[in-house]
């Protein structure tokens, strides 16, 4: 039996890093996908009683076998249930990253085992320890701000859980998951992000998860419906960094100057706040108004997500070129390198300020702004 899955990365519009400390956020999916395919094996099949994951874009397979797997990770009946999505605790996460030390990553991949870790965590949990190949392949930059991490655990929850649903349409087209089965989706798939950011707000997965535009503040999802174009230049600095690091470093931050931060976390809340009545908006504001006003608004965003130290030199290049060519932009995501968005007034030609973005060698591309959540295929 085969099944499909795949989820969208995303761009955060307003209230990166502050969503994480109680802010509002907004974000938005694009259309760059993660896929997973899941396989088992026939019970006749040579490969039956091993774990395989396959990660196609890099080239990379591990292998496990499942006796090995059962014995290194701790089995405990009231957290192994696919209805009833639970934290992996540190324990059973130094036993499962014994098993992706095991299979000797390359030293310049080390940066995938969180990735691993988060694999073996949902998959086990989610399916026990039965035989199957997973293969797995993102369009994605990976560690970029664009939300690799999440797509990864939405697009596996998926196909985890759509392997046991029993009403299945098979066909070739992508369908979405029902409301119950796409809450489910998106907790565990918190519980996936907790392994790779040690403190995520949720944004990530719930975006990649139920798609569109959101808002989203301390876990209450706000569906958005824009009612203006927007489009964004996303440009990656190619600077690789670690959300985890980054998050952690921002609530150090704020330990050492609770007040400070308070003030930029609301200021960041009201931003976040303005920016989705805008985009929202019906009345007789014209586009060119609205935009001034989103410009004005990432401005002071990127402004505030200086001040926690999440920016960096090749932000500030990609910041300093986009202002020659009178446009402005904020980091997306976690900062410290990663992504960069460039808002898109209505009429803009991005030729020129992409060949001197490019010529200094970042990568520009434009990416559909609010399409698809997850899905799935049989
Ligand atoms: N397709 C994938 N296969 C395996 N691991 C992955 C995959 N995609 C992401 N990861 C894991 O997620 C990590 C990157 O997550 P991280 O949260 O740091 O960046 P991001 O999600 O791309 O950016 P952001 O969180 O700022 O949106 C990688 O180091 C890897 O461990
Ligand atoms: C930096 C952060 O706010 C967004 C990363 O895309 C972390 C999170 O919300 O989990
Ligand atoms: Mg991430």
């Amino acid at each position: 039996m085969e099944v499909k899955a795949r989820a969208p990365g995303k761009i955060i519009l307003a209230g990166e890093h502050a969503v994480v400390h109680g802010s509002t956020a907004v974000a938005a999916a694009i259309d760059l996908y993660t896929y997973v395919t899941l396989t088992f094996p026939p019970r006749s099949a040579e490969n039956n009683d091993r774990l395989i994951l396959q990660l196609k874009d890099i080239s990379l397979e591990f292998s496990w076998s499942l006796a090995r797997v059962k014995e290194a990770i701790p089995y405990d009946s009231s957290t192994s249930c696919r209805s009833t999505p639970a934290s992996c605790t540190d324990e059973t996460l130094k036993s499962i990253a014994v098993l992706v030390e095991e299979q000797n990553l390359p030293k310049d991949k080390i940066w995938l085992s969180s990735g691993i870790s988060t694999f073996l965590w949902l998959y086990t949990r989610i399916i026990g320890f039965n035989p199957a190949t997973v293969v797995i392949n993102s369009e994605l930059p990976y560690g970029s701000g664009l939300g690799s991490s999440a797509a990864l655990c939405v697009a596996l929850t998926a196909a985890l859980l759509a392997s046991s649903i029993s009403d299945k349409t098979r066909g070739n087209d992508w369908s979405s998951l029902d409301e119950t089965n796409l809450e489910l989706l998106n907790k565990w798939a918190f519980e996936g992000e907790k392994i790779i950011h040690g403190k995520p707000s949720g944004i990530d997965n719930t975006v990649s998860a139920y798609g569109n535009m959101i808002k989203f503040c301390s876990g209450e999802i706000t569906r958005l419906q824009s009612n203006m174009p927007l489009r964004m230049l996303i440009t990656n600095t190619r600077v690789g960094r670690n959300t985890k690091a980054l998050v952690s470093g921002v609530s150090q931050r704020a330990v050492r100057h609770p007040d400070v931060m308070n003030s930029v976390f609301n200021a960041v809340d009201s931003i976040s706040k303005e920016l989705a009545a805008i985009i929202q908006s019906k009345d007789e504001t014209s586009v060119t108004e609205k935009e001034e006003s989103i410009k004005e608004l990432m401005e002071m965003n990127q402004g505030l997500l200086q001040s926690m130290g999440v920016s960096h030199s090749s932000i500030e290049t990609v910041i300093k070129t986009t202002v020659k060519h009178k446009l402005v932009s904020k980091l997306t995501g976690a900062g410290g390198g990663g992504c960069v968005l460039t808002l898109l007034p209505t009429g803009t030609v991005v030729d020129k300020v992409v060949e001197e973005l490019e010529s200094s060698g970042f990568q520009c591309f434009t990416a559909s702004i609010g399409g698809n959540g997850a899905q799935v295929c049989y």
